[in-house]
């Protein structure tokens, strides 16, 4: 991306009343003893133990784990849509108290407007943050191109596929320029191949705008892959039991055997902390 481009973008911040100034070299959100218990019905389901997380600006984070392990609710608290049990998160220096343009969550569904074509679906943040029309247009047409949709612009959701509508979405959460990214399994619905394709077009796009990515995925690979830190959640209730540093260079192939090794590595954590789980909860029962 151009510098100039950094630049116009930016001036949309002039027009966005909640937008915190982005704080190179800080951390971009600081997640401390951040616990979630829900009350469903008659049972009280503890979520998530409490987490603490430094997460650096610009830095791609993959939070992995099992099936209810509370990685959904722990990246819908730092989207500020859930409140925290306990705890607290901070945001490029701020408290999050709800939801912000900041802080923009992508979902496995691509949450696009069904009624509004992809340029507007692109335009929508934009314009309710009274961005004008002709500025819209620009920023919005830069970021189809960026997700390589140019020629789609006219084109409603029901006429694209999987992959091309969670391009469409990625396009319109960076039309709104948010310090960091919130992405809870956003390829889980895709095939292989298109997969890997969006897989390195985000690795891309990270590397040009530096945002802070907090990524939600259980494939091991995936996150191997993409992450500058993997961070390993337990079952529920879910905790971190490790952080793994990846040091591989980028970009990275999936099949390159040091990123198996260290998806294996990780892997192995994984399942040993899930036996000792069984094996404690087996040893519970027996006493009780
Ligand atoms: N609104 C809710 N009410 C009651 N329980 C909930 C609610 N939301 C989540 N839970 C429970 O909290 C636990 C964690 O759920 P969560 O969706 O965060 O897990 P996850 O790790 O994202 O799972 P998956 O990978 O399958 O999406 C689960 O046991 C789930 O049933």
């Amino acid at each position: 991306m151009s510098q100039s481009t950094v630049n116009s973008i930016r001036d949309i911040e002039a027009y966005s009343e909640d937008k915190a100034s982005p704080l190179a070299g800080v951390n971009s959100l600081q997640i401390e003893g951040v616990s979630k218990t829900f009350a469903d019905g008659g049972r009280i389901v503890e979520a998530l133990r409490p987490v603490d997380l430094s997460i650096a600006a610009g830095e791609f984070v993959c939070l992995l784990g099992p099936s209810g392990c509370g990685k959904s609710t722990l990246l819908n608290i730092v989207a500020g849509l859930d409140k925290p049990s306990s705890g607290k998160i901070t945001a490029n220096g701020k408290a999050v108290h709800g939801p912000s343009t900041d802080r923009i969550l992508l979902f496995q569904e691509a949450a696009l407007f069904p009624w509004l074509d992809v340029q507007r679906n692109v335009e929508f943040g934009l314009q309710q943050a009274g961005v004008p029309a002709k500025r819209r247009k620009e920023i919005a047409h830069h970021f189809i191109e960026t997700v390589n949709l140019k020629g789609f612009e006219r084109s409603y959701p029901h006429q694209l596929s999987g992959g091309m509508k969670q391009r469409a979405a990625i396009a319109r959460a960076l039309a709104i320029d948010p310090a960091i990214l919130l992405m809870d399994e956003p390829f889980g619905a895709l095939d292989a191949f298109t997969r890997d394709h969006l897989q390195d077009e985000v690795e891309s796009i990270w590397a040009a705008t530096h945002k802070t990515i907090l990524f939600v995925t259980h494939n091991v690979r995936e996150a191997v892959a993409l992450g500058d830190r993997v961070i390993v959640f337990a079952p529920r209730p879910g905790r971190v039991i490790r952080d793994f540093r990846i040091d591989l260079p980028r970009s990275r192939s999936l099949e390159d055997h040091k990123l198996v090794d260290k998806a294996a590595e990780i892997l192995d954590a994984l399942k040993s902390e899930m036996q000792l789980q069984e094996q404690e909860q087996k040893n519970g029962s027996t006493i009780h």
